[in-house]
């Protein structure tokens, strides 16, 4: 579904991104997991369209879509979160998802007709809170309802930034069981990028290492952590935090 091939990006005399490639299938949930500063946020901009690359490529489904900024990406097929929470916070609960499922109606009614409103509230546990404003919701429910925002809009790619931040260990299960419905339901390929390892390694089919720039490791999720360079990535890491 999507295919990433040798993305490079410069930020003045800072190289973000070296040759990094990826790919995602339908169905699959990719964790995307590297240090900080290892160029995740910075791979996912690309993706979402909003930075173009100084080199390399983005396909989704097929059809090329780099650099062509995050309107076109989105009615393209690409839906995202973000690291910090950005909500319609005056517009209630329900407001929210049927902003982005009306989008989703007029570029592909198939799938909105397929995705209800009042189906993603129940499964993403707001239909007790639909019509507060988003605002008023706890942080927890704030980023379940993100998500179920992006999902309105029928994506076929799902891109989570850090969607386990700041959730305490329950929230995080409610939470990759709601993630683990969207493979079942919307059949899209998600990525998520996340540093709780714990619930990286719970959710995700595959995993893509990130470090300096450059993609240093992928495949599937217990292999990967047997990879030298990914252990050395994290050993090291945690001998020097
Ligand atoms: N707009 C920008 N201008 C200048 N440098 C940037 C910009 N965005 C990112 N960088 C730099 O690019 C590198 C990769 O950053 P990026 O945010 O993509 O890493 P990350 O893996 O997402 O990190 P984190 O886990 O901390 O979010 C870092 O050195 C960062 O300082």
């Amino acid at each position: 579904m999507l295919s990433v091939e040798a993305v490079s990006k410069t930020f003045g005399g800072v190289q973000a991104l070296r040759s990094a490639s990826l790919s995602c299938a339908a169905g699959e949930i990719l964790g995307l997991i590297g240090p900080n500063g290892a160029g995740k946020s910075t791979l996912v901009n690309a993706i979402a369209g909003v930075l173009k690359p100084d080199a390399g490529s983005v396909k989704l489904a097929g059809k090329e879509i780099t650099g062509h900024g995050p309107e076109h990406c989105a009615r393209a097929g690409v839906g995202r979160t973000f690291q910090t929470i950005r909500l319609f916070r005056d517009l209630t609960v329900r407001q929210n998802v049927e902003v982005a499922h009306i989008t989703c109606r007029s570029v592909r009614p198939d799938v909105a007709a397929r995705i209800g409103v009042d189906r993603l509230l129940a499964q993403y546990q707001l239909d007790g809170f639909a019509d507060i404003p988003a605002g008023t919701l706890s942080y927890g429910s704030q980023r379940r309802l993100e998500i179920a925002r992006a999902l309105a809009l029928g994506p076929l790619l799902l891109l989570l930034d850090e969607p386990a931040a700041g959730l305490n260990e329950d929230e995080s299960e409610t939470l990759a069981v709601a993630i683990e419905g969207i493979r079942r339901d919307v059949g899209c390929a998600t990525i998520v990028i996340d540093h709780d390892l714990r619930f990286i390694n719970r959710l995700c089919d595959r995993l893509c290492v990130m470090d300096q720039g450059q993609v240093i490791a992928s495949g599937q999720t217990e292999e990967v952590w047997r990879d030298p360079r990914v252990i050395e990535v994290y050993v090291g890491q945690a001998e020097t935090s």
